[in-house]
């Protein structure tokens, strides 16, 4: 099954002219309902473009139209086990919101509120019809991920950890891991649930939409059925894209530019995925982005449904070929439509992890596309016999001839192909095809011999119960970290993303598990939470087994909590046993990384000690290397290290304080750099020698998460992520031979 595209056109707003509408929906001959959409050339108005696709909604469509055509069919194969993917994308201010979320009148309320009252008219009629012998329940997780890191809505944002909830690869499903997940029984229930979250995303103003989401954000619906032998989940995913966005319209600041950078890259890869899927390409770029890892467009099996979301007006007119572009490749994506089998009650329930593509889903090669309206595929056979290629768009001069544009465009969702035996044949009719009698099945998604008994062997129950524990421990784990979190210093913030990097790089060996006790038992320690911290590293140790740093950081863990008792005991014995241990110190972006400061006893803060090392700022000329502080737990043992020179210990980021003390003796050239730098603007910041667009957005990242300090001299530049000393030697080079300046 491919996924099913659909264009929305949205009307004209307050500010936008009629004269202006340039982005028109046509229906191909014998047919009603539009399918296709037009816009003329941006070079020659004299040309037109025209793109097909399922279906095409004119401005005038409501939001009970494009529910009742596009959605509604999809509830039931919900309801038989499938799992539901539908997404709404476009750019900045084209409608997305409005038609995932919708407004609050009965009338305006967008897919998701029509879908989750679908849901519950459903779930009462299978209860009542099977005379409460099947219980439905629906749950519910809601995030957003925002600058390429995942937020619960569910939890307000005081209390998200800075770095976000982590994701993992869980069995080939893609997972995040600690999210809330909330029961909801009612319509009523869920609007409240829903408006509040929605309370907790990330929106703002920009000149292009007063209300911008600055983030994608993702609703998962969990259904459960549960008859007397068996319990089926399937999901429905309900994802708000952040819309890409033109810069040089949006007038953005700098807070507003880095989001957008952030939205945009992660739109980028997700085309580039799109583009890899189409070439067949082995390799799809999914990990450079979070949001293309948790869509897993094209690796998750279910029923995907994309709303292509256009403005009418010229304004918009590349923004609208591009989006038009990327939804053409997206409609040839072709996703294994496979139901969750229903798994017996005695069985070990699901992970209560959060998966786009549903509990049961594992992922599976990319197959050859058969459906037919991808129109590149048949080009080898096309030049053998000598005929002209097939464009992917037509290209419409003023004398249409629709008669060619038919032809090369076949309906989408047919051919649909599929490769395991047992499997239904498609009905080339119905959008999504039904689903056979219900039987047992095993939990193996990839086996389709079906048996009256389940085959799990003792073994894999085993190993189900120790992953289900692991999970809930690090979910524990995380909903612990969640409360009261303390903003984390941008070098601290770095170590964890850096740690979180190498988990993502060892997900396949089996051994990010270890990785992920130690992300945990740091973000833990970090906050002065040494009991879970110690529980993390005690985790983590079966995993690097005979790691010496290991063993001395639970030691000194160890050592402190016992020392941090008997403090406790002294002052106050009748105190109870809850440990309150200080919380230990956390550098402040303004202040000097450095621990010295801390006037603990050594012997009873060991761990901090060795946190000194490897907190310590990095050699001015190799900033990257530096932060590597976590090989000790490399899977194969490296060859010894050179210890490292003993570096000046410079303050990352000095404040005024700090200067005045010291002064430092600048040049106009470095003044002129510092200054570039300090604005934030990376138009300024990518024109600098040896610093491309890339660098120049890790700059402005690193800047704004600084809040309002700035870099106030060349070492403190060197240490910004991804710049180092090499860079800023070149940046001043460039600067004196651009500017002119002589010194
Ligand atoms: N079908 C529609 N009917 C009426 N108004 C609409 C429709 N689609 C969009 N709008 C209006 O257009 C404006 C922009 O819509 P919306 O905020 O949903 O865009 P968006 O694509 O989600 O933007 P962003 O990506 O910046 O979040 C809003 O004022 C919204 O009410």
């Amino acid at each position: 099954m491919s996924v099913r595209v659909v264009a929305r056109i949205r009307p004209l707003l307050k500010n936008e002219l009629d004269k202006d509408t340039i982005v028109t929906a046509e229906a191909i001959e014998s047919e009603t309902q539009p399918t296709v959409v037009r816009l003329p050339s941006p070079k020659n108005d004299a040309e037109s473009f025209s793109f097909q696709f399922s279906s095409v909604y004119e401005q005038d469509a409501t939001q009970q139209q494009l529910f009742d055509a596009e959605i509604s069919p999809t509830v039931k194969h919900l309801f038989n086990g499938f799992d539901l993917s539908i997404f709404a994308h476009g750019c900045t201010g084209t409608g997305k919101t409005h038609t995932m979320r919708g407004g609050k009148s009965l009338a305006d309320r967008g897919v998701i509120p029509r879908l989750l009252s679908a849901i519950y008219r459903r779930c009462k009629k299978i209860e009542k019809d099977s005379a409460g012998a099947t219980q439905v329940e629906v749950a519910l997780e809601y995030f957003e991920i925002y600058c390429d890191r995942v937020y619960d809505l569910f939890e307000p944002p005081e209390k998200r950890t800075p770095s976000g909830l982590p994701i993992r690869d869980n069995h080939g499903k893609t997972v995040v891991v600690g999210l809330t997940e909330k029961p909801c029984s009612t319509l009523k229930e869920f609007e409240q649930l829903y408006d509040q979250a929605n309370m907790n995303r990330s929106t703002s103003a920009t000149k292009l939409n007063a209300h911008s989401s600055r983030s994608h954000a993702v609703l998962c619906v969990k259904i459960t059925q549960t008859t007397e032998t068996t319990v089926q989940i399937s999901r429905a995913s309900c994802i708000d894209l952040a819309g890409s966005e033109d810069n040089r319209r949006t007038d953005n600041n700098k807070e507003r530019l880095v989001e957008s950078s952030a939205i945009n890259k992660s739109l980028f890869v997700l085309a580039q995925c799109v583009e890899a899927m189409n070439k067949k390409q082995s390799r799809i770029p999914y990990r450079e982005s979070k949001m293309t890892r948790i869509l897993s467009l094209g690796q998750n099996k279910g029923l995907t449904v994309m709303i292509l979301n256009l403005a009418p007006t010229r304004a918009y007119h590349l923004d609208t070929i591009s989006s038009l572009n990327f939804a053409s490749r997206t409609k040839k994506i072709e996703v294994a439509e496979v139901e969750n089998d229903p798994v017996l009650r005695t069985m070990a329930k699901p992970l209560a992890t959060s998966s786009i593509g549903g509990a049961n889903i594992t992922r599976q090669p990319l197959r050859p596309i058969a459906a037919a309206h991808n129109a590149n595929i048949q080009e080898p056979e096309r030049q053998k016999k000598g005929e002209k290629p097939v464009k992917a768009f037509s290209v419409y001069s003023d004398s249409r001839k629709s008669a060619t544009r038919v032809s090369n465009l076949p309906s989408q969702n047919q051919g649909v192909r599929r490769t395991e035996g047992t499997k239904r044949a498609a009905e080339p009719s119905s959008t999504f095809a039904s689903r056979p009698a219900k039987t047992y099945r095993t939990t193996d998604s990839t086996s389709r011999i079906r048996t009256v008994e389940p085959a799990m062997t003792k073994a894999s129950i085993e190993a189900l119960i120790a992953q289900r524990i692991e999970e809930k421990l690090a979910e524990k784990a995380l909903q612990d970290v969640g409360a009261a979190a303390p903003a984390l210093s941008a070098e601290l913030q770095k170590r964890l993303d850096d740690l979180e990097h190498r988990i993502d790089a060892k997900d396949d060996d089996g051994k990010s598990q270890g990785l992920q006790f130690l992300l945990m038992a740091k973000q833990h320690s970090i906050r002065g939470e040494d009991a879970s911290a110690l529980r993390m590293y005690r985790l983590a140790q079966p995993f690097f087994p005979g790691n010496a740093k290991l063993e001395v950081k639970m030691r000194a863990l160890e050592d402190k909590i016992r020392a941090s008792k008997e403090d406790t005991v002294t002052k106050d014995v009748s105190a109870p046993t809850i440990l309150t241990l200080p919380p230990a110190p956390v550098s402040n972006l303004m202040a000097p990384i450095k621990t010295e400061k801390v006037s603990k006893p050594k012997a009873v803060y060991r761990d901090q000690s060795d946190n000194e090392d490897e907190f310590a700022p990095p050699p001015e000329s190799d900033h990257d290397a530096s932060y590597a502080s976590d090989d000790c737990f490399q899977y194969k043992p490296k060859a010894a290290r050179k210890p490292k020179k003993a570096t000046k210990k410079l303050p990352i980021f000095r404040d005024e304080a700090d200067i005045s003390l010291n002064p430092v003796e600048q040049t106009p050239r470095t003044k002129h750099l510092l200054s570039i730098i300090n604005s934030r603007d990376i138009n300024q910041i990518k024109a600098l020698k040896g610093v491309g667009a890339k660098k120049a957005d890790g700059i402005v990242n690193c800047l704004v998460e600084m809040d309002d300090a700035e870099v106030l001299d060349l070492e403190s530049l060197a240490m910004l992520k991804g710049v180092g000393g090499k860079t800023v030697e070149n940046m001043r080079m460039g600067l004196s031979i651009s500017v002119g300046y002589d010194f």
